[in-house]
């Protein structure tokens, strides 16, 4: 959470370089590291081949020559043509320096080299002698010598061949050696791809998430709110453009709110007088009834009707006529309850909603706002007065038009009797 905190305060433009750069730059860096590493092991290997040729070749070749004298038996008249001896004794010469001069000395198994070099250091006189030998007699040796130079020639085989069988070993314990540091290394390698991209995928994920959970809240709050749900808001987090655009939503949201409220009141309100229009009285009628019904609570409700109206309309105006039903709205709804409800049904007729109250109650209530009304009437002859009649669920009726019709039918009655008087 609190590195989700510390990206928030990255702009979203710097984030997505962020996650290019963390994917795109260990990438880089490692193949650079890898191909240095395998071109390192490759020009590692070919040296220790070319090492292995230079070295054991000329021990090689000088043993095949010395082979070959022995089966010629020392005639130099062989169409072979004559060998290079001395080079070949510099070049092996060369070989054992070389291998000791810079060597590791953990590298060189050194007492099978020094065995090496040993065996070479005994063949060698014997070689040069040899070669010698053969160069300056051209194949006409005495009888008697013949045997005595064939021992030696045996004996500088077995030499050379013994100092070519531990260089072997030499060059292979060393081939080993770096064969093994050559796996290491390829290892680490593998090793360091996965654990940098590990670390980067996972850095990458923390970025794109920031990203992701503010548009995902974005998305939940639209669809919760497309749902009716207005009141849902998205929390603002950090500084950067998704924060801005959390910061517009919900002011919009707010705003649509409010506007929904207005239509909403708009809609169920009469615009003159402030009371609920016909429509939205008739609709709570509906639910009232039912919840009553359903929760066996009593309902009653009263029709409100302007006495001679039509004769105020006529003396004072209109717009004194508008003045008269405001008023009179204004002084019924000050003597209702809380939870009551008043409407106009139409004209200058008002039905006015009493739940869980029974009809003697109600009819109480009726009086009290036809005497307070008509008070003010008797001193302002701008102000009618009113009749009520009274209705009650269950016993005046189950439904909505029965009961409406019960309350005008006592309304009437109210009317004829007070004209009567
Ligand atoms: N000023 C004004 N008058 C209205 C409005 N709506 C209805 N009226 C008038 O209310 C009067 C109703 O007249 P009637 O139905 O005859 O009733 P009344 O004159 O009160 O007679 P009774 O009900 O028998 O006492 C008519 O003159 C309508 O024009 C309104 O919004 N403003």
């Amino acid at each position: 959470m609190r590195l989700g905190r510390q990206l928030r305060k990255w702009s979203v433009g710097q984030r997505v370089a962020m996650i290019v750069a963390l994917l795109l730059l260990p990438m880089a860096v490692l193949s650079a590291v890898s191909m240095v590493v395998l071109n390192e092991q490759e020009m590692a290997f070919r040296e220790s081949v070319e090492e292995s040729v230079h070295t054991l070749l000329p021990l090689t070749t000088l043993e095949h020559y010395l082979q070959r004298a022995l089966v010629d038996e020392l005639l130099a008249e062989s169409n072979q043509s004559a060998p290079d001896f001395s080079g070949l004794t510099d070049s092996i010469d060369k070989s054992f320096s070389g291998l000791r001069v810079g060597a590791d000395k953990q590298d060189l198994p050194l007492a099978v080299m020094d065995d090496a070099q040993h065996a070479w250091m005994q063949a060698r006189p014997a070689v040069r002698r040899l070669v010698e030998l053969v160069r300056t007699t051209r194949g006409s040796l005495p009888q008697d010598g013949l045997a005595h130079t064939r021992e030696e020639l045996e004996r500088a085989i077995h030499d050379v061949s013994t100092a070519r069988q531990h260089l072997s070993f030499v060059i292979e314990a060393r081939y080993t050696r770096a064969a093994a540091q050559r796996h290491r290394q390829l290892w680490w390698l593998v090793w360091g791809w996965v654990l940098t991209l590990t670390a980067a995928i996972a850095l990458a994920g923390a970025f794109l998430y920031s990203l992701l959970r503010p548009i995902r809240q974005l998305v939940g709050a639209s669809r919760e709110i497309g749902a009716g749900r207005t009141g849902v808001r998205v929390p603002v987090e950090g500084q950067d453009e998704l924060a801005a655009l959390a910061t517009c939503f919900n002011e919009m949201a707010e705003n649509w709110e409010v506007t929904r409220q207005s239509l909403v009141t708009e809609a169920a309100e009469d615009p003159l007088t402030g009371a609920l229009n016909r429509r939205a009285v008739l609709a709570l009628l509906e639910t009232e009834l039912e919840s009553c019904l359903r929760t066996q609570q009593p309902l009653s409700l009263f029709v409100l009707d302007l006495d001679h109206f039509k004769a105020i309309n006529d003396r004072f105006g209109h717009t004194a006529g508008d003045r008269a039903l405001r008023w009179v709205v204004e002084k019924v709804r000050g003597l209702l309850r809380e939870g009551d409800h008043l409407g106009r049904y139409g004209g200058d007729e008002f039905i006015a909603l009493l739940p869980r109250t029974g009809k003697k109650q109600a009819e109480v209530i009726a009086r009290r706002i036809v005497q307070a009304v008509h008070d003010v009437a008797a001193r302002e002859p701008s102000y009618p007065g009113v009749s009520a009649g009274v209705a009650a669920a269950p016993e005046d009726g189950r439904d909505a038009t029965t009961l409406i019709e019960v309350a005008d039918a006592a309304l009437y009655t109210h009317k004829a009797r007070h004209r009567a008087r």
